[in-house]
């Protein structure tokens, strides 16, 4: 599991590549080396047979490190076909590509030589395109993608063995998007069996189809991150910088390969030892905090239920649930540990909230959006921390943004999002043409930005964004059985608990969806979401272990 570590975008890749390359203690020509050399040993690890390889080559540094590779590989008894471009790329790729030459051919890059009789090789590398990629693959290239996209299809029974180099070509690695394609998968985007990508996670190795597409992602380490660290303190002194900033992104993703020289900071113990030790400056219920949940009318209990009772796992001390008095019949089932509260109307809400021990509020999940629009100026007005879900951000449609405040997490899927943001959807719709493509990361931060909450725009690439710009991409793809009704409802509850429990606003939401996925993924297929909440004391004990 990776958790926990910087994302980059490819800008920021570049810059820190400059910035070290500028500082003369590394050269392109080694990083280019180290980038190869990493690749070719993933190779052999995986496959330590020397077999036949064939090495596809692009334009620009990405087929410099292919011409790397080649070599490597021929010198560990590999056969080695490469395929490469009649071009003068810069001088690194240049240098690699003659140093290949001396060694054996360059044959053309085109789909008629890639499918050659008598010439299927055991392995591909894919070193076309990697973050250089600025718009769609055209002619020769485009149809040799198109040719091994249709190779890994999402119905092949198994996957050609192709290595991509930094992504898979075509790929844009800030959106997840392939340039020129649908951003719906289909068949022909190329799908590697692994990816090798150069010292931190892009956007796209996480987003839309890059999770998929990528097939096992290896982070190798080529000797940069001393620069990261280093950049990171200078713009902590406050220090001019010719590198934009690195992004204040992390990631969760499952990755089964992590080379031993990498060290990612594991979040999820942060996570354990706040969340598991009770920081709380008393050991009374309150100190844990109250969280209220309002509850929808006759018949639609359930959902403020599951809601209601993930808040009181992840730890909320007191938990009120509170539907309409005509309601509360209806919602008298279990947990006894559940406090009932009637609320009719806007003026009885205000009335509870003049109790300051009330840390956190929850609305949507079964609430009606007649009554979340007639609750929600009062929940507001409170400038409480709060969930807005479901019916809550379909009566916020309505009412508009205004007065939302940093306290507010919006929880939205991709349909609610475009009833509120549908300027925003448009573009996320957009078939991606030039890079950077607009992305879901884009989407939420210029969502967040505009309504001044935190917004966490569900999917199995969540992206959880904050008014400020900072970022986390939360990818849950080893978990589809987690859509599934009222899985989203528990979502809102366990934010809920976490911020009654005094998490900021950002950090309960990433933290809700940590644990979302982990309840989910320690019960395994078959999941309800009244089993969600039951998973994650199991969680946690995993978590102290
Ligand atoms: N920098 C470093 O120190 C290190 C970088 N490393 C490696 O370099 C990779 C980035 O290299 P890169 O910047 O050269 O980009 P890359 O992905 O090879 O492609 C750009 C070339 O393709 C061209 N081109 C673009 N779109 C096109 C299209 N649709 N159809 C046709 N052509 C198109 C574009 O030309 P232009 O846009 O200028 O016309 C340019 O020539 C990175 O992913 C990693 O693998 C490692 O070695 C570690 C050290
Ligand atoms: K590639």
């Amino acid at each position: 599991m990776l958790t926990g570590t910087e994302i980059l975008t490819t800008a920021q890749m570049r810059a820190i590549e400059s910035a070290a390359m500028a500082s003369g203690e590394v050269t392109g020509l080694q990083l280019m080396e180290r980038a190869g050399t990493a690749v070719a040993g993933q190779i052999r690890l995986r496959w330590p047979k020397p077999g036949r390889v064939t090495v596809l080559c692009g334009p620009g540094n990405n087929g410099g490190d292919g011409y790397v590779i080649a070599r490597l590989l021929h010198h560990a008894g590999w056969q080695v076909r490469v395929l490469g471009m009649d071009n003068s790329p810069g001088a690194d790729a240049a240098e690699v590509k003659r140093q290949w030459a001396k060694i054996g051919p360059i044959l053309p890059l085109t789909e008629a030589e890639l499918r050659r009789r008598g010439e299927s090789s055991d392995v591909y590398v894919d070193a076309i395109f990697g973050t250089g990629l600025t718009r769609a693959p055209q002619e020769d290239i485009a149809s040799i993608l198109l040719h091994m996209g249709g190779w890994g299809g999402d119905w092949a029974y198994y996957r050609p063995r192709i290595v991509s180099v930094d992504c898979p070509s075509g790929l844009c690695l800030d959106s997840g998007f392939f340039l020129g394609q649908s951003r719906v998968a289909g068949d022909l985007e190329l799908r590697a069996v692994m990816t090798v990508a150069f010292d931190s996670p892009k956007p796209g190795h996480l987003l839309g189809l890059g999770p998929d597409c990528c097939g096992r992602l290896v982070i190798a380490d080529i000797g940069l991150a001393h620069w990261r660290v280093t950049q990171r303190r200078e713009i902590a002194d406050g220090k001019a910088l010719e590198v934009q900033r690195p992004a204040a992104l992390t990631a969760d993703w499952p990755i089964f390969d992590i080379p031993d020289n990498r060290r990612f900071a594991l979040a999820g113990k942060k996570q354990a030892e706040w969340l598991t030790k009770r920081h709380a400056t008393s050991d009374h219920k309150f100190g844990h905090g109250h969280a209220l949940v309002l509850a929808g009318g006759i018949a639609r209990g359930g959902a403020a239920r599951l809601a209601a009772r993930a808040a009181l796992r992840v730890g909320a001390g007191l938990v009120t649930l509170a539907p309409p008095r005509s309601a509360m019949i209806d919602h008298g089932g279990p947990p006894d540990a559940l406090m009932r509260r009637g609320i009719d109307d806007a003026a009885t809400l205000d009335d509870l909230l003049t109790d300051g021990r009330i840390t956190a509020l929850c609305i949507g999940p079964g609430c009606g959006i007649d009554r979340a629009t007639a609750l929600l100026p009062s929940l507001l007005k409170s400038k409480r921390p709060a969930v807005l879900d479901a019916d809550a951000l379909s009566a916020l449609a309505e009412i508009g943004l205004t007065d939302l405040h940093q306290g507010c997490v919006l929880t939205p899927h991709l349909g609610e999002f475009a009833r509120l943001f549908p300027d925003l959807t448009e573009r996320l719709g957009e078939k991606p043409r030039t890079g950077p493509a607009y992305s879901k990361l884009d989407a939420a931060r210029e969502a967040a930005a505009r309504s001044g909450a935190v917004v966490l725009l569900k999917g199995p690439d969540t992206v959880i964004a904050a008014p400020d710009g900072r970022a986390i991409i939360h990818s849950a793809f080893d978990v589809p059985w987690l859509a599934t009704a009222g899985s989203g409802d528990v979502l809102a509850g366990l934010i809920t608990g976490l911020l009654a429990r005094g998490l900021p606003p950002l950090d309960a939401a990433a933290t809700g969806a940590w644990l979302h996925a982990a309840a989910a993924r320690r019960f395994g297929p078959g999941l309800i979401a009244d089993d969600l909440p039951e998973q994650i004391p199991a969680v946690f004990r995993d978590l102290r272990a």
